[in-house]
């Protein structure tokens, strides 16, 4: 069998909804414009922006929930819109699976834990009896939840952190190989933030699970990304290993970014916060116009050449 180093490919993604609203002229929204990235088995790619930027539309055309304008996206070097037969289709939903901001809302509040967590091994294992519950203990050890006290409660009875935690928990169940994890500790206490985080990693790690990590956070990016892509109206202007593209930003979005964060560890020094946090407008203003020069700036990081502010 062919060896593919990349698990995902995007090449040339653009995504253009078409609008027409009942009040106003119809006009279009390029939420992506010609992104290309690509992710490594068990590694995470971090996409970092603000509000409106298009990382999540990114997610769900990863997650096959629309067809791209142009361009592709491929797994394990299949085109995923080629997929045509059920069987194909059914076993990528199932090797890629999302993870959303609100833990409760992937949860039915009816069912207990054991049950969101039985029905994907039933499903996609066949699991039945005393294999089907060791299962279901091992997926939740796995996530650090203590079966005991956890699989007979209901979803209202967890945490926020405990309920993304199943959540992940049953990603593991269904067999994901690829997790789409859009903004999933924005909703959680700052103080649990980093142990879910922390946990993704570990799942990068021990698992070999890939991570397409969705975030307007870019101070939560490095304690589990491999590579980061910072994506403004629809473009990726920035990308690299985090290391080089935190400690070394180019692009005037990336140091905005990085002005809004509180972590004195990585925050810009001297010079770069302020007079970027005050140019806001400007910098927006720059980072939407179209470029398709590419920089390299220095090996693994690269930056889409923008006019001086
Ligand atoms: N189904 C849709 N129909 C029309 N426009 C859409 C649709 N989905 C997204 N958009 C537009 O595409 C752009 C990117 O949206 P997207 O949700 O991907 O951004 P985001 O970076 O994930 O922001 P947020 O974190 O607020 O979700 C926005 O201008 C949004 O209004």
């Amino acid at each position: 069998m062919q060896q593919v180093s990349e698990l995902l490919r995007i090449e040339g993604a653009t995504k253009i909804f078409h609008m027409k609203p009942m009040l106003g002229a119809a006009h279009e929204v390029v939420a992506l414009n010609n992104i290309s990235l690509s992710i490594r088995p068990g590694k995470a790619l971090a996409v970092v922006g603000e509000s409106g930027s298009g990382k999540s539309t990114l997610g769900r055309a990863v997650a096959r929930l629309f067809q791209l304008s142009s361009g592709t996206i491929a797994f394990k070097g299949r085109d995923i819109a080629g997929m045509r037969s059920h069987a194909e289709k059914l076993d990528y939903l199932r090797s890629v699976q999302m993870v959303f901001q609100d833990p409760f809302s992937a949860l039915n509040p009816a069912h207990t834990i054991r049950h969101h967590l039985e029905r994907p091994l039933m499903l996609h294992r066949k699991l039945r009896g005393e294999a089907l519950d060791s299962a279901v203990q091992e997926v939740c050890s796995d996530v650090e939840l203590d079966p005991a006290v956890t699989l007979e409660k209901y979803p209202h009875e967890l945490s926020g952190g405990q309920r993304q935690r199943v959540n992940l928990a049953r990603a593991l169940a269904v067999g994901a190989e690829l997790i789409i994890a859009d903004e999933p500790t924005s909703m959680l206490d700052v103080s649990i933030r980093r142990s879910v985080l922390d946990l993704m990693r570990r799942m990068k790690e021990t698992r070999s699970i890939t991570f397409l990590y969705i975030t307007h956070d870019i101070a939560t990016a490095q304690f589990i990304a491999d590579d980061i892509a910072i994506m403004y109206a629809g473009q990726v202007v920035e990308w690299g290993t985090p290391n080089l593209v935190i400690s070394n930003p180019q692009h005037p979005y990336t140091k905005l970014l990085l002005s809004a964060v509180p972590d004195p560890a990585i925050k810009l020094d001297g010079t770069g916060a302020k007079s970027f946090a005050s140019e806001a407008q400007a910098v927006r203003a720059l980072a939407r116009k179209a470029s398709p020069e590419v920089m390299e700036v220095q090996p693994g990081h690269f930056v889409r050449k923008f006019d001086p502010i």
